[in-house]
């Protein structure tokens, strides 16, 4: 920093000293030495703080990424249906890579440019307060230009991270269901469909290449004026004497220097609003609060919990519908330890009550309760610990099935080789997955041991073979518990206590079996008879 004075006290010297030329140039060397010492010392210090800033940018991002995820699953399931799968994977991926450079590498940089530019003007008014004074009235005009740039560069990075984000849902909806597109050969148009998003990513990034370069081209113009005003004014003031040739070539290093922070200043400002265009989505993720808690509320104590499920007076319809009334004043009472069979039409709600029941979305009106608690004083993450659900399509994950066994377990880590194995066999899997090579190290999951179970049975046609032991197993895993299943097989419907069938936004009927099958004109008996025909017909068909 004070080497540029130091050249300048030494040429005043030569000026002023008329000392031989041998003096002149063993001095200029010590100087010479001098300074390769200090770019080396600055070359060792900008290697660590690379490197500093470089580990410290990968632990940032790092813990921004845990932080955002962490928000991410904490939220409650409509979330998800307002927010898409792609959309949030690129904020955890893009959103945060941009944020994490802005604020690491860029802010070293920045920091350093900072630096250098404190120092330089204060040498400047060091050397010449008056002509530092004079050069930087250019200050306030270019802050004025930075402040409204700065603030189009947010915006239009926050609209590229937004364009990217539902580029990358686009994509991902569509690789996710490539059997989809294939089937229906789709493949070109969503290759112009996703060309088009890009397309619009790549207009707003050449705005910000326009902006940008705009802007500094004017910074950098700005460092010329401030060069060419030193060199008018301070040769005028070295004319008049009020300045020394040394106290101007001083000078006029230290604007150089300034010169070039002013664009080290400019790259960091620009990165940093773009950071901050793109936290704008993160912060505001981080700031969101789950609308149910996700571990909080009521635990009843084993004794306490028969399984008795009541839904009194529920009107519902999803968030992201809020026009489509899926549900309106329904009342429905399964006893403890009773089989519950529902079922209804298409689209008549009976996914839409197992979600209520596990407390994935809140009704609108009127309660849901268990033992004649409502569920939205109990703990959410106990409730759902204590309520086995059985999907058609069983969610699996990437790990063995051991693990995805282990999974559905209030404490995974407790549970035993053997408890796995008489998981398995309960559910008559144990041989089968014995079968496998690699056994119970190889893939597939079920849920623990609970007293409520909500059972979606599968639609599919299974082998006589196969329904049996589907039968046994489900009879097996019903003993003792309050169920519910939304049932579509006869012999799951006949063997239940009772049936609720689900019409028109309400239990319409409801009662034994045989009961509703009684009533000729109710909708229940309509129901069997279509599907004792369309297995006669499916029959018929195999024949
Ligand atoms: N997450 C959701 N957001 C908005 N609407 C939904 C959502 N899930 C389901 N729906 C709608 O709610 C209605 C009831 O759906 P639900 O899946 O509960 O019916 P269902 O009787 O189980 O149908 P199916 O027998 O075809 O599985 C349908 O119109 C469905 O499109």
């Amino acid at each position: 920093m004070s080497a540029p004075f130091f050249l300048g006290r030494v040429i005043d010297t030569i000026y002023t000293s008329g000392a031989d030329t041998e003096t002149m140039t063993a001095s200029l060397s010590s100087l010479c030495l001098m300074l390769t010492g200090v770019f080396l010392c600055g070359a060792a210090a900008n290697a660590a703080r690379v490197y500093l800033m470089e580990a410290s940018g990968q632990q940032i991002v790092r813990n921004l990424r845990a932080m955002v995820f962490s928000a991410v699953l904490r939220q409650e399931v409509a979330f998800f249906d307002k927010n898409r799968t792609g959309e949030l994977i690129n904020r955890l991926s893009s959103d945060t890579s941009v944020v994490g450079h802005s604020i690491t590498d860029n802010l070293s940089d920045g920091l350093r440019a900072v630096a250098q530019a404190v120092g330089g003007v204060s040498m400047m008014f060091y050397v010449s307060p008056s002509l530092a004074s004079f050069i930087l009235m250019i200050v306030p005009p270019i802050t004025v230009l930075a402040i409204i740039y700065g603030r189009y560069l947010r915006s239009i990075s926050k609209r590229t991270q937004d364009a990217l984000a539902q580029a990358t849902q686009l994509a991902e909806e569509r690789i996710g269901n490539i059997r989809t597109v294939r089937a229906f050969g789709k493949e070109l148009s969503e290759v112009d469909k996703y060309t088009q998003k890009t397309d619009y990513v790549l207009s707003l990034a050449r705005k910000e290449a326009v902006i940008r370069s705009g802007f500094f081209g004017v910074t950098g113009l700005s460092g010329n004026l401030m060069i060419l005003s030193v060199l008018y004014k301070g040769g005028l003031l070295t004319a008049s004497q009020h300045m020394t040739v040394g106290e101007l070539s001083s000078f006029l290093m230290y604007t150089f220097w300034v010169g070039i922070s002013i664009a080290g200043l400019s790259s960091f400002y620009s990165e940093l609003m773009k950071g901050f265009g793109a936290g704008t989505r993160l912060w505001e993720l981080l700031d969101r609060k789950p609308e149910f808690p996700l571990n909080e509320g009521r635990i009843l104590s084993p004794d306490q919990l028969k399984g008795q499920l009541e839904f009194s007076d529920v009107s519902f319809s999803y968030p992201t519908r809020k026009d489509a009334h899926i549900f309106q004043n329904l009342n429905l009472m399964v006893p403890a330890g009773t089989i519950m069979a529902v079922v209804g039409p298409s689209g008549s709600g009976k996914s839409s009550l197992v979600s209520l029941l596990l407390r994935l979305y809140d009704p609108d009106a009127g309660t849901i309760s268990i033992d004649g608690h409502d569920i939205r004083d109990l703990n959410p993450y106990w409730l759902r610990n204590h309520i086995g659900t059985v999907n058609q399509e069983p969610i699996l994950f990437s790990c063995s099935i051991k693990e995805n066994i282990a999974y559905g377990a209030i404490n995974p880590d407790a549970v035993t080789i053997q408890d796995i194995h008489s998981a398995a066999r309960v559910a008559n899997a144990y041989d089968f997955i014995q079968s496998f090579p690699k056994g119970f190290d190889t893939v597939v999951g079920e849920k623990g041991n609970p007293k409520i179970l909500l059972l979606d049975e599968a639609t599919s046609a299974l082998d006589a073979e196969n329904e049996f032991l589907v039968q046994e197993a489900l009879e097996r895993l019903m003993q003792g518990r309050t169920v519910m299943i939304i049932a579509h097989r006869l012999s799951t419907i006949k063997n239940a206590d009772s049936v609720a069938v689900l019409d028109q936004r309400r239990v319409a009927e409801c009662g034994q079996p045989t009961e509703l099958l009684g009533n000729r004109q109710g909708l229940f008996r309509k129901l069997m008879e279509k599907q004792a025909f369309l297995q006669e017909e499916q029959q018929r068909a195999l024949l």
